[in-house]
């Protein structure tokens, strides 16, 4: 269970000043969603959480220590799924388990590979089978797989489901709360970039919107008791409405601003 703390933290590629004065304090067990337009800088600050980038100045804390590089604590998934071509699905998770646990035998890893294939509810034919010869919905479901088989206290998703159709993408926005509910102990702090308003509702228990680039957060919605929103209902809840609504015109606010500029 890890806290995120996030202080005056700016970035630029060479000289273009891409996130400016980022804060965020963010409770160990939260799931939050990140949106704003495109190229306000949301990867960016993926990659600065995954220590795959260094600000040019403020800090980010996790548990009161500084990020200053990548590590197993932060595990990514992104919308291209990641995966090693050259290896089966199964080997994508057991190489992921070989760098959690350098003790594990081939056969623990196998073994430990085929349940976390099923958790995600793939059949264990698809353990020998390449990433090519799977669908977009089955890769990202062996992503999810190598991702939580290393267990990282904190998840980093990048527009996860973006290249997926809509049912798929139901599915997969199901599982990932399951599985992320599923751990009452220690629940994953989460961090999910998306461009879909209704993703946000369905999973977050924290919004956050980025303005436009040199962005800083502009809106913070906190869900107060963590209850997740169902699907079915959450269209009939005048709160939620109201909510989606106002995120909505936050977020075209912005995209009329950067257009008229
Ligand atoms: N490696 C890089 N070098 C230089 N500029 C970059 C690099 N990566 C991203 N940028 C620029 O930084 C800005 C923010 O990009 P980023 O990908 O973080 O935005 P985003 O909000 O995730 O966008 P989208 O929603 O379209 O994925 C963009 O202007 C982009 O062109």
């Amino acid at each position: 269970m890890l806290d995120v703390s996030v202080n005056h933290l700016k970035f630029h590629y060479a000289k273009d000043l891409i996130l400016n004065d980022i804060n965020m304090n963010v409770k160990a067990g939260s799931f939050i969603c990140l949106l704003g337009q495109s190229g306000c800088g949301k990867s960016t600050f993926l990659r600065l959480l995954a220590g795959l980038e260094t600000p040019n100045s403020g800090e980010i804390l996790v548990n009161h220590e500084m990020i200053i590089e990548a590590g197993l604590q932060r595990g990514v998934v992104f919308q291209d799924y990641g995966l090693f071509p050259w290896m089966s699905a199964g080997e994508n998770i057991m190489i992921a388990l070989k760098q959690k646990n350098r003790n594990m035998s081939w056969n623990e890893r196998k073994t430990e590979a085929l349940k976390r294939l099923r958790d995600v509810q793939l059949p264990d034919s698809v353990f020998n089978k390449l990433p090519k010869e799977l669908s977009g919905g089955m890769k990202q479901r062996c992503a999810i797989a190598r991702a939580f088989s290393i267990d990282p206290p904190i998840l980093l998703m990048d527009e996860p489901f973006g290249a997926l159709d809509a049912l798929t993408r139901a599915k997969l926005q199901d599982l990932v709360l399951n599985l992320w509910q599923q751990e009452t102990e220690n629940r994953k702090t989460i961090f999910f970039v998306t461009h879909d308003v209704d993703e946000a509702l369905f999973l977050a228990t924290d919004i956050f919107v980025l303005g436009q680039a040199p962005s800083k957060i502009i809106y913070k919605h906190s869900f107060k008791d963590k209850k997740k929103l169902n699907r079915k209902t959450m269209y009939d809840d005048p709160q939620t409405m109201d909510l989606r609504n106002d995120l909505i015109k936050i977020i075209h606010n912005e995209v009329q601003t950067k257009s008229a500029v």
